[in-house]
Formats: C-alpha cells, structure tokens, sequence
C-alpha cells in the first residue's frame, strides 16, 4: 500500500488494507518435560470486511526453544462458535464450551470433554435448567477453570430465570375439576403470572445480558452441576477461581444494590473479593473496605493471591494498587502502590483494562503484566516481594531485532518462564515475540524468539511521540507539574512537495490513553493523505494518577485547551498544513470534538465524531453510568442525587452545547442506536440545534450497534465516510 486515496474505491481499498492485519488475543504454550520442542498455540482477531464480522483465528507454531527457530506453523484456521477452550492443568484433557442453536432455534450450551485422541464427553449443559447462559471471556464476569484434580469445572453463568408469563395465558386458568368452569386453577403455578413486562435492571454498556451471574461447579464424572449459593443475592459473582487443594474458591462481586450502574469501563466500582470455603459454606472478605477489586491470580504454588484495587468511586479508571495476600496468614500486603507522579520517563503506576490468567514465574515470587506507560505500552515484570519493576523489552541496539525503541508491547501469559507476548508500532502490524527467562530476578539474560518473520514496516506512515507542558496560564495549581504528550503521524510525502492536511483525534474515556501500537484508524486516515494527531491530554492514563485528578473538575476547558495547544504546537513546527484542520473524536472525544469546534470556530474545516457527549444536563438521567459525571466534576457522587437547580446550570456550563451558538464546522455525527452509554438522544440533540442553525449536519445512525459502533460493516461504514466527508470539505 499505497499513496494518497481520494476516490471511493481507493478509500475503500485503503481501509481493506489496513484491516487486514490480525491483532492476537490470547495464547498458550505446551512445554514438555525434557523435550526441546515446544508449541505455541496463539489467537488473533481479524476483520472479515464481506462476511461482515470479526473472524477468531488460531495459528500454532513448534519452536525448538533452544535455537528459538520455527520448526513448523500451522494456521491460522478459523475457530467458530467455542466460548471457552481450556487444557487442564496435567495437559492430558481439555475442555470446550460450544454454543449452537437446536432445530427450534434455541440457543444452546455444551462443554465437551477431550482427551488426546477422542472427545470423551459433550455434556448440554442448558438442558440441565441449572441457570442460564454461560458467560463467556467478556473481561469482566467470565473465566473458565479446570480443578487441579480435573474432576470439576469452575464457570461464570446468568442465574436461571423464574419463568413468566400473561395473566390471560389460557393455560393459567384451566378447569380446576371442581365442575364450576370459571374458576380459575388456584394450584401453584410455577410461572410468575403478570411479570412478564417487568423491568429488568443490567449492567450497562455492552454487558445488556448480564443481569445476575452465579459461580457454578460442573462435576465432570457425574454430569451433575452446582450453582453455589453462599455468595449474597444483591451480588453479582465474577473472575473466579480454584483456591488451594480445590477446597474453595476466590470470586469478585458487585452489589445490585440500591441499583446497577454500567460497569464496563468502569473498574473503580464497589466490589469486593471473597474467599468461599466449600466445605464450610463461609465467605470470608479477602479484600479491603472502600476499594474496588479486579483479577485474582493464584501463584503455582497457591501460597500467594495478587490482584489489582483502585479506590471505589471517582474516575472510571484510575491508577492501579498491586496488591498480595500470603494465603497461610491471610497477611495482605500492597506490591505497588499508586503512582501519583512520574516525572520524564519514570514507572507512572498500574494502568490497565484486562490481566492476562497467566502471570505467574515459576518462582512464585515475579509477576509480568501489561500497563501504559505515558505513550507506550509496555511489559512489565514485578518482584511481588519487593515491589522492584523492571520492563520486559528487547534492546534495541539489538540489530537482530530491529525494534523500533518506540515500540509498544503487550502481554499474553507466561508458562514455565516463557513469557508469551507482542509487539507492534504505529507503522507495524502485530508481531508474536517469546522471552525465554532463566532467572525472572535477572532480566539480561532474557532469550528473545521471534516466531514469525518480522511484519513489514509500513513505509507510508512515520510518527513520533511529542511532549507538552501546559503554558503558564495553562498550569492546574494543584497539579502544576503534570505534563501530557500527544503522537503525530505523518503519511508519505506527496509528490507535489505540499504539506498534508491534518486530523487532531482525541480518546474518549476521558481516563483512556493512545499508544504506539498497530491503530487501524490512524493507519487508515494517514493512507487517505491525512497526518493524525493523537492527544494524550492530561487525565490520559499512563501519566499518574495526578494527571487524573487534574481533570476532574475541569472537563471542557483543560482538556480542550490540551488538545487545541498541541494542536497549535504541531503546527508551528511546519510538518502539516495548518489551513486544513480537522477534528476527530467519538464519546468523551466526540465530548472534545464538540467543544472544540463549538470554542474555536474559526479552526476546523470540518470535524466527525461517533456518539459524542454534548450536554450532561440532559445526559444525567440517561446514560447508564450517571455518577461519571460527578466524577469527572469533581462532585461527590449519591445514588440519591438529583438533576436539581443548583445541579443543572454547573453541568450545562460544562456541555458543548453552550457553544452551539458559535458552530460552524460542518460535521458528521455517527450514532450506535443501542447505545446505553451515551444514548442516541445526546447526538439527535446536537443534529437538531445545528439544523435550526443553518450549520451544515450530517447524522448516520447504526442499528444494534452499541457505543462503540464496533460491527464490521458499521464501523467500515463510519471509517469511509469520515474520510469522505473531509476529503469532500478540503478547499
Ligand atoms: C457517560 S459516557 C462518558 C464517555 C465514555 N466514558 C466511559 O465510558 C467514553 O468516552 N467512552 C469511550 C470508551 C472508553 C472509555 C474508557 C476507556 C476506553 C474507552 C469511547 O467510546 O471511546
């Protein structure tokens, strides 16, 4: 690929292009004792643009582990229709759970049991009537566990549902035998009469089936499954796992009560790890009062549990406590602590969405974990003794490698001390990358592995990470010494010598970060002739936890004058056509996207955002995580609280929409119709106030499409008209 796509058909080439590359998502290895070979069995995620969804591909490599060639790969072969794979722990069995439908078109469940050679069992598992669907590897609830013993299977599902039904179901109402015909049949009837309409609460934003998941044990031998009731009924159950010697398990949970807000994104909500002992019914609180929890992980040895905390409440995602419990005396300890600042190119704390299962060394005592680390992405490998971190990166200078230093990295599972990993950049679609680690405490004698052949480096896109300290006036007084960088990507130069037009991207969030990883839609947009500026303003993650803090209160003035002095920046320095900007954002970046054109209405040519914020006041009662906008106020948060006098004036002042008057960037909304987040109506809002405006609006809307407008074909759809639209509004 490719110089600049203008026509419809290079624009739509173009974006075929950069979605052809697979991202990984997960991965295994099996070591065999003694032998020198080993295989690695990795995931990936690819785009297919003509079937119109997200295809998951498995590869598998043998690796001779100590030369570190590829002997043989297999792959990749698509895996349709399996919720959960998993090899037990002695490697000998694995287990499936498959979805399918039956000829009546119900869903259905099944966990299938293998040995090497044969399946051994498939087990419909819905037929049972022991609860509801299994829940699958979401990030939030899910996780799949095989018993040390491997006589039971540990899994997440939707507790069953007490049936429903009409008052007027004739069925309700049969003869009751007494010969008077209009009787109704008295006899208990085991469908709720007249609850069939009855409001049922989720939770949230792309977790609208989830209402309230149990922990079940299935006995492999007998068939039979438990659903554990020790857990209280207002809880939500999640992310558990087999305790030591099988005897119990550790599991999250979240209250309902007094009503559920969207937890996904979301990882500062009240939660708490527990420690179920099965043979004693009891349910001890591992956790501390006043945190929220995530990610439980047993070390091999079961001696020790890690997982993350933040404080409950307050920003969506905030810098991360490491935290361990020494399981014989239940001492908890904090591994690493917040990280409030981080000057120049210091560790700035724990930041991350997902944990891998696997994250244990074979010493029990070193840990590895993805985490942003201000631009970057990064692997990092903690000391769970000490605290000490140090990131797992291939040296540069290496030449072998020829790793751009600017690399990002993410972290798969470590097994037997293989750490299982990737890296890419902005110009590098994803490379598998393997760390042999003799000794975890002595990380210069790391074996590299490069599976594959390095992926080729996109010669029509550079890009550099460029760093910002607010001006004086700029400054937050009570945070005055935190930074904020942004990265610049530049297309191929055009023949004609002319600088290209620049798009400045904000993230949403507004705690969510850009890094230097493989972006399709940086990619793409730098394919179509476009430079890309992506703003890590301050309250990005990755930057500590003082960045965060310095945001709230100030949405809609730091964050926007973040993003519009790099702009400004960037500019000056003469690499992109300063006369021909446009702004791109979606949710709190649509939020800055909207302000932006709506502060500086004399900047932008034309701008496209996917489901913006554009005013809280009428965004309070209906967007699923209400108490966001507290947090991002700075206001203390009450499930009581009201959208009252006092409150509506602040949250109107805070809202793009007390700009509208001075719009006039022509702009593309694109709007997920199921949206529980930012709901439709904030857009239909925008899109009606622009109209009445005689300011020039398009509006797309995708149905049973969430607030990420992450189908295939609608977010294709969002990507080509984006472009299309600035393309048509470059003078
Ligand atoms: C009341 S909605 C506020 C905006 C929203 N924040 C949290 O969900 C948002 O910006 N969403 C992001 C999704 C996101 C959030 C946090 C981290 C990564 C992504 C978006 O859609 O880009």
């Amino acid at each position: 690929m490719a110089s600049k796509a203008t026509l419809a058909g290079e624009i739509v080439s173009a974006y075929r292009d950069v979605t052809s590359y697979p991202t990984p998502t997960s991965a295994d290895i099996n070591i065999s004792e003694g032998q020198a070979t080993v295989v690695l069995q990795t995931l990936w995620s690819q785009h297919d643009l003509d079937r119109k969804e997200k295809t998951t591909l498995l590869r598998s490599h043998t690796i001779n582990i100590a030369t570190g060639s590829t002997l043989g790969k297999l792959g990749p072969q698509e895996v349709k229709n399996e919720l959960w794979n998993k090899v037990s722990p002695s490697g000998k069995l694995r287990a499936v759970v498959r979805t399918g439908k039956d000829k009546q078109n119900e869903d259905k469940h099944y966990i299938e049991i293998f040995d090497s050679t044969r399946k051994l069992k498939t087990i419909d598992i819905l037929a049972l009537e022991k609860h509801g669907k299994i829940i699958d590897n979401d990030g939030q609830f899910g996780s799949f566990e095989w018993s040390s013993s491997e006589g039971h299977l540990l899994y997440l599902a939707e507790k069953k549902k007490a049936k429903t039904g009409s008052y007027f179901d004739p069925k309700a109402y049969k003869d009751s035998g007494s010969g008077d015909d209009d009787l109704p049949n008295e006899k208990p009837d085991l469908v709720r009469r007249g609850d069939e309409f009855e409001h049922i609460e989720t939770w949230g934003e792309q977790l609208t089936e989830r209402v309230h998941p149990v922990v079940c044990v299935l006995d492999i031998e007998s068939n039979t499954v438990s659903v554990l009731e020790n857990i209280p009924d207002d809880e939500s159950a999640g992310q558990a796992m087999w305790g030591p010697d099988d005897a119990g398990i550790v599991v999250c949970t979240w209250k309902h009560s007094p009503y559920r807000l969207g937890l996904k994104f979301c990882c500062q909500r009240k939660s708490a790890l527990y420690y179920l002992d099965l043979q004693k019914g009891s349910l001890d609180l591992l956790s501390q009062d006043g945190r929220a929890v995530r990610f439980p992980r047993f070390s091999p040895d079961m001696s020790k549990l890690i997982y993350l905390d933040v404080p409950e409440g307050g920003p969506h995602n905030q810098c991360a406590r490491l935290v361990k419990i020494d399981w014989a005396t239940r001492n908890r300890q904090v591994v690493v602590d917040e990280v409030k600042h981080a000057p120049d190119l210091e560790f700035p704390g724990i930041y991350t969405y997902n944990l891998a299962r696997q994250v244990w060394f074979d010493d029990n005592i070193h840990i590895a974990m993805s985490t942003s680390w201000r631009s970057i992405s990064a692997v990092i490998v903690v000391n769970t003794d000490n605290g000490k971190i140090t990131r797992l990166e291939v040296d540069t200078a290496d030449t072998q490698a020829n790793i751009n230093p600017q690399a990002s990295y993410g972290f798969l599972g470590v097994k037997r001390n293989v750490v299982m990993m990737y890296y890419s950049t902005l110009n590098q679609p994803y490379n598998l990358l393997l760390a042999q680690v003799n000794d975890p405490s002595n990380l210069s004698s790391i074996s590299w592995i490069y599976p594959d052949d390095h992926m080729e480096t996109l010669d029509w896109l550079t890009f550099s990470v460029l760093v910002h300290k607010p001006s004086k006036s700029r400054i937050n007084p009570k945070y005055e010494n935190v930074d904020y960088e942004s990265i610049l990507c530049l297309p191929k130069q055009s023949q004609s010598g002319t600088l290209p037009p620049l798009i400045v991207f904000s993230h949403g969030g507004p705690n969510s970060v850009f890094d230097t990883s493989f972006n399709i839609i940086s990619a793409f947009f730098c394919t179509c002739g476009y430079a890309v500026l992506m703003v890590n303003y301050r309250g990005s993650l990755g930057f500590g936890q003082d960045s965060i803090l310095s945001l709230t209160g100030n949405i809609g003035t730091q964050d926007v004058m973040d993003v519009e002095s790099a702009m400004v920046e960037v500019i000056a320095k003469g690499l992109v056509d300063g006369s021909r900007i446009f702004k791109f954002g979606g949710s709190h970046g649509g939020f800055l996207t909207t302000h932006l054109i709506g502060q500086y209405p004399d900047t932008f040519r034309a701008a496209a955002t996917r489901n913006p914020v554009v005013n809280l006041a009428s965004m309070f009662s209906t967007t699923d995580i209400n108490d966001w906008i507290f947090a991002q106020a700075a206001l203390e948060f009450d499930y009581r609280t009201l959208a009252d006098d006092k409150l509506l004036p602040y949250l109107w002042l805070c809202s793009p929409m007390s700009h509208i008057d001075k719009v006039k960037t022509p702009i593309l909304l694109m709007i997920g119709l199921d949206d529980k987040r930012v709901p439709p109506a904030q857009s239909f809002e925008y899109y009606k106030a622009l109209k009445a405006r005689n300011v020039s609006v398009r509006c797309l809307t995708y149905p049973k499409n969430n607030h990420s407008i992450s189908d295939v074909d609608a977010e294709a759809d969002c990507m080509v008209n984006t472009i299309v639209w600035f393309n048509n509004h470059l003078p």
